[in-house]
């Protein structure tokens, strides 16, 4: 296996996935039923699937492939594989011992098991260490029982197991000894590996129409009494031996791991698809003329009002400013997996605070972003064909799967409280977290400084994180933990908000600074820079002047300072989306084609509306006539 850098990936991608025999002739899906969507979407997935393995991609490949703007050309409206290959084979690696990854991998790779993560009950999404489903382990069959103990425990929402997976990694709270062990992950034949049929025992079916993602073929799934051999509990990290007896895994939370890969993946890849948002938006604002006539005789260009560039250019600055924190997310995250398989638990902590809070803050600012450019297209952005309704319908998913955005932000202000607190182990070097500890960085704020900027961003974070502690460390004088809690959510989850952004911008405040052999190229960099900073403060300007250091004179000034540096960057608004590097075909929408040709193109999907197929529709008939009734 090959690791390629990122040009070369997009070049292998350009013509292995663009150009592939079963890939590259495309159909308009619109129009098509639940069940054709699913066939068409499923073979697809079936077809890049088999190209990861003849290629042999590595997991940065995969998760290339695997990004939205890739899967959007491959599986217009959602991959059923999708979680098989982010969730399950992930799963397989990093919890099963080496025997059982021997046992199975195999044929997961020869595609006889495709596989989905099944966690989600229809009671209990959020709450883990409430899932009710149980597997209750005999010892003299050496089996443990599945079992559903009433509808509301129902497995629901699991991708891919609505029709498309034969096994399931289903997480369910283990009894053996006679003891409650917690929530482990368990391997489980769902259906028939030839005749696709449920097995014995097993309840099983698709969910139903969604706000997007339609063939995601999300899933219900229900267990009477299901034995499952001993062997089929993932053993890397807890075990259960035959007598029963039970052995504890390195760090309780082990068996969460995968939702912490997946979370990190969510981050990186939804501001793939607010970089395809914002090209469409930036190549349609050029395009799109409307407004009296200027001295040229020509309506004016929708981008050169004021308003329209607050709408658009601060999110092409957020594409570039996210997509380095998100990679350096995955870095770290690669580091720290590997330390923990070598047993090393340490860095684990920080790395759910930040994975947690980054993916919350990316979905999050990348909805509102997809939206605010949707907007920005008048009415032709709320046509399908525009894809802007899909990128959103995307992008609001990651604020809910994988942790709801709320909770996750509130696992990192855990986090963060206890090193305010000094009741946390100390951080390691290179540690986030480190500024709680040090005075705050008085640097004072000057419009025009991005470091004055950063300073301030930090004085937030700082100023929100020690609040919030102090605030709950005194009410746990006086009231129960939970109380206590509850009374300080909103404040636990701006200050991680905050801390998040803090960190956002420290990273690229990095690239910024590293030697670029391109004086232009390190130019535009603090130019976008200074956009999402500016921008930064003008949405939260009541956070600036109460913990930020800065003045109801600096708000103003920033407000003019963040109107001028967008009247800058606008004449670099095209290059700077091209330079994303997105095909028309991986783009896939009227308004957003590298020529423009908008209008030719609005018509030419029309064409395909089924309605017009003839002048009258049958349909317009029979209904008048049952109206006349
Ligand atoms: C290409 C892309 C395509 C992408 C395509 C993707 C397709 C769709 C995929 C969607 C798939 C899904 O949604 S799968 C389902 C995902 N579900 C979720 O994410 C559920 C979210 N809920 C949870 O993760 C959990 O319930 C928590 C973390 C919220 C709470 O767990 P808990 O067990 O109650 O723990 P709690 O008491 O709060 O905390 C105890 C201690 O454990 C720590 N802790 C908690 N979690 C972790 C963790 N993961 N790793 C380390 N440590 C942890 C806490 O910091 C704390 O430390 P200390 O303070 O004690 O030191
Ligand atoms: C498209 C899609 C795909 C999915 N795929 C999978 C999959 O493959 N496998 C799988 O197992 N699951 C999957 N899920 C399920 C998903 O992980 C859960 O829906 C998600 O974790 C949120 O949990 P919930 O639905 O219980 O939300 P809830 O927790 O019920 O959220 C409702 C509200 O309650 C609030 N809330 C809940 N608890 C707290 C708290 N402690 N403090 C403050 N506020 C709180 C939340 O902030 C939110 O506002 C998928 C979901 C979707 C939408």
């Amino acid at each position: 296996m090959v690791s390629r850098n990122r040009s070369q990936v997009k070049d292998h991608l350009g013509s292995k996935v663009l150009n592939h025999p079963e890939l590259r002739n495309t159909k308009a899906t619109e129009y098509m039923s639940h069940e054709e969507k699913y066939r068409y979407n499923l073979s697809r997935a079936t077809a890049m699937l088999k190209l990861i393995d003849e290629e042999g991609m590595d997991v940065n490949e995969i998760s290339k492939v695997m990004s939205h703007t890739v899967s959007g050309f491959t599986t217009p409206d959602g991959n059923p594989l999708a979680v098989h290959q982010v969730m399950f084979v992930p799963t397989l690696m990093n919890q099963a011992d080496d025997d059982q990854v021997s046992r199975w991998l195999g044929d997961v790779f020869n595609g006889t098991i495709v596989g989905t993560y099944a966690q989600t009950e229809l009671s209990h999404g959020t709450f883990v260490r409430g899932l009710r489903t149980t597997a209750t382990y005999d010892p003299a069959s050496r089996t443990f029982d599945l079992h559903t103990p009433d509808v509301s425990a129902a497995k629901w929402w699991p991708g891919g197991l609505g029709t498309t997976a034969n096994h399931a990694v289903v997480m369910a709270q283990l009894y053996t000894d006679g003891q409650p062990r917690g929530i482990h992950p368990f391997m489980v034949a769902i259906r028939d590996r030839e005749t696709h049929r449920p097995l014995p025992g097993i309840t099983v079916g698709e969910i139903g129409p969604k706000l997007g993602q339609n063939t995601l073929n999300n899933g219900y799934l229900l267990f009477d009494h299901v034995k499952v051999p001993r062997e089929n509990m993932l053993m890397r990290n807890a075990r259960v031996n035959e007598d029963g007896s039970y052995t504890k895994p390195s760090h309780q939370k082990a068996s969460y791991g995968t939702m912490v890969f997946t979370r990190v993946a969510i981050a990186l890849d939804t501001v793939d698809a607010l970089q395809i948002a914002a090209t469409i938006a930036a190549r349609y604002s050029i395009v799109r003329r409307q407004g009296e006539p200027r001295d040229d005789g020509q309506e004016p260009q929708i981008i050169d009002y004021q308003t329209q560039q607050l709408k658009v250019l601060p999110h092409i600055a957020a594409c570039y400013v996210l997509r380095a924190s998100t990679a350096r997310l995955w870095e770290h995250h690669t580091h720290v997996t590997s330390e923990v398989r070598g047993g090393d638990t340490a860095l684990l902590p920080e790395l759910h605070a930040t994975a947690c809070c980054l993916k919350a803050l990316v979905t999050q600012d990348c909805s509102e972003a997809i939206e605010a450019l949707r907007l920005s297209c008048g009415g032709h952005g709320y046509m399908t064909a525009s894809r802007l309704p899909a990128l959103y319908a995307y992008a609001t998913a990651g604020a809910t799967y994988e942790g709801e955005n709320t909770v996750l932000l509130l696992q990192t202000a855990r986090y963060l409280v206890k090193q305010a607190g000094g009741s946390h182990a100390p951080p390691a070097a290179g540690s986030a977290v480190t500024y709680l500890s040090r005075p705050a960085d008085d640097t004072p704020f000057a419009v025009g400084s991005p470091a004055a900027y950063v300073a301030a961003v930090g004085r937030v974070a700082r100023g929100r994180v020690t609040e919030v502690a102090a605030a709950l460390q005194a009410d746990r004088q006086t009231m129960p933990e939970a109380d206590a809690w509850n009374q300080s959510l909103v404040q636990l989850v701006a200050a991680a908000l905050a801390h998040g952004r803090y960190f956002v911008v420290r990273e690229f405040a990095e690239v910024v600074s590293q030697q670029s052999s391109s004086r232009a190229i390190q130019q535009m960099l603090q130019l976008l820079f200074s956009v999402y900073l500016a921008h930064a403060v003008s949405r939260a300007e009541g956070d600036f002047i109460t913990y930020g250091g800065l003045t109801p004179s600096d708000i103003r000034l920033n407000r003019r300072h963040l109107l001028r540096l967008l009247a800058e960057l606008r004449p670099h608004m095209i290059p700077l989306t091209d330079a994303f590097d997105l095909p028309d075909r991986l783009i896939n929408s009227t308004l957003g084609a590298w020529d423009g040709d908008v209008y030719r193109r609005m018509f030419e999907q029309a064409s395909h509306s089924p309605l017009n197929t003839d002048e009258v529709p049958a349909s317009f008939h029979q209904a008048m006539l049952r109206s006349k009734l």
